[in-house]
């Protein structure tokens, strides 16, 4: 049973990984000592119909008291108004400061529900369970909730470390083709950034099955565990190094209507800029750069930019991007596989160019 420990002083949590485990998260529960009686599971439209019975008749079977509180599926329902109405259903539910909250479904669900978390009365528990490979190999980690606003992506939100994360690789059977691929862009960012021997192994991964490995989920969550270890609140700046493809890849994905274009998809595109200006400045070489770009067309992530999305919206939008200060941004460029570094000398010029380079087609 894979298992990872976040140590984060009176924050530190486990991550467990295992196959089945929707069906035992109570059991779960207990054994982390969980004693809260009153929880709210959050969910969206899509993951409660194919989940949520199992999780809550689980709960309650160990003795847990809940009620659930669903949002609308899509990247959308990252909001405000959603905030304010789940916390108000969870306040006409008789949900109080000593209640928890869990959250059951993608990155969407859980950055919202531990929003919820860190302000409901002022701040609750919660609990991840993930159900998308973005939220299994990344979203659920580290503590990072908030929403979107019509400005940009995640601007506006808190740091709010979970109790407990509880990743169960069977519920990825459910997930359509095209979110399931789109989780692959933050796995092969954490392998680009810190396991060269990662990429290797996803390129031998067969993409179209969903007996994602235990393992392989594990590793891209202590990748991220490591580098959350060392820079919580992301003030010191290595913790920006998870930002690698997230500063113009944040901006497309902010660009059209939310949802229309999946977080994953937008960040592979933001990797394939990210790759050209770390050709450009970090003496990154052409063979490492080619092999991610071909690991995201093997799961049939978008490379080139449409013709629809204007560089200058791209801009606008990530000019709101949070690793700005002083008019410089902390950019990540990869150096070699597995070796990433943050730089300050991007320019807005290279910003635009990076962007303009995804209209090309690919070699
Ligand atoms: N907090 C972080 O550190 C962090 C990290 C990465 C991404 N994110 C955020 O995560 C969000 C994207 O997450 P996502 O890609 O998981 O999107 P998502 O939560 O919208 O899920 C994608 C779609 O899959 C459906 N779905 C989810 N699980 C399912 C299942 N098991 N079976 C069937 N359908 C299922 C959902 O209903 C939704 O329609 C973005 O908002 C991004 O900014 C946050
Ligand atoms: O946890 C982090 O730190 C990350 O950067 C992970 C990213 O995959 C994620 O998309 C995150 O939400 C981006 O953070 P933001 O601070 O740029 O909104
Ligand atoms: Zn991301």
């Amino acid at each position: 049973m894979p298992a990872v420990h976040v140590d984060l002083s009176d924050r530190s949590y486990e991550v467990i990984v295992e196959n089945g485990l929707l069906s035992r998260a109570g059991d779960a529960f207990v054994k982390a000592g969980i004693s809260f009686g009153n929880i709210a599971v959050i969910s969206d439209e899509n993951v409660a119909e194919f989940h949520a019975e199992t999780l809550i008749s689980s709960l309650e079977t160990a003795g847990y008291k809940t009620s659930l509180h669903l949002i609308p599926a899509g990247e959308s329902s990252k909001s405000m108004s959603h905030v304010e109405s789940v916390c108000r259903k969870m306040i006409r539910a008789g949900h109080d400061r000593k209640s928890l909250v869990v959250a059951l479904g993608g990155g969407v669900t859980g950055d919202l529900a531990g929003f919820v978390a860190a302000i409901f009365y002022r701040g609750v528990p919660f609990v991840q369970i993930p159900t998308t490979i973005v939220s299994q190999v990344d979203s659920s980690v580290g503590g990072k909730t908030g929403v979107n606003v019509e400005e940009g992506k995640n601007l506006v939100g808190a740091f709010h470390q979970p109790r407990l994360v509880l990743v169960d690789p069977e519920t990825l059977r459910t997930l359509p083709d095209r979110e399931f691929h789109e989780g692959f862009a933050e796995a092969i960012k954490h392998a680009a950034i810190r396991d060269g021997e990662m990429l290797a192994d996803l390129a031998a991964l067969d993409a179209e099955s969903r007996d994602v490995p235990a393992d392989l989920i594990a590793r891209n969550i202590a990748i991220k565990a490591r580098i959350v270890e060392t820079d919580e609140f992301e003030t010191l700046g290595t913790r920006a190094l998870l930002n690698f493809g997230h500063t113009i890849g944040h901006g497309i994905e902010a660009a059209v209507p939310y949802g229309q274009m999946l977080h994953g998809e937008a960040i592979s595109l933001g990797l394939r800029a990210a790759l050209f200006l770390s050709q450009k400045y970090a003496g990154l070489d052409a063979q490492h750069a080619q092999s991610v770009l071909n690991l995201l067309d093997k799961f049939h992530l978008p490379l080139v930019l449409p013709d629809s999305i204007s560089t200058d919206t791209v801009l606008e939008k990530l000019s709101r991007d949070k690793k700005f200060a002083g008019g410089k941004i902390r950019f990540v460029l990869l150096e070699r596989p597995g070796v990433a570094v943050i730089s300050q000398t991007i320019t807005q010029q290279d910003l635009r160019d990076a962007t303009e380079h995804l209209r090309t087609p690919l070699s």
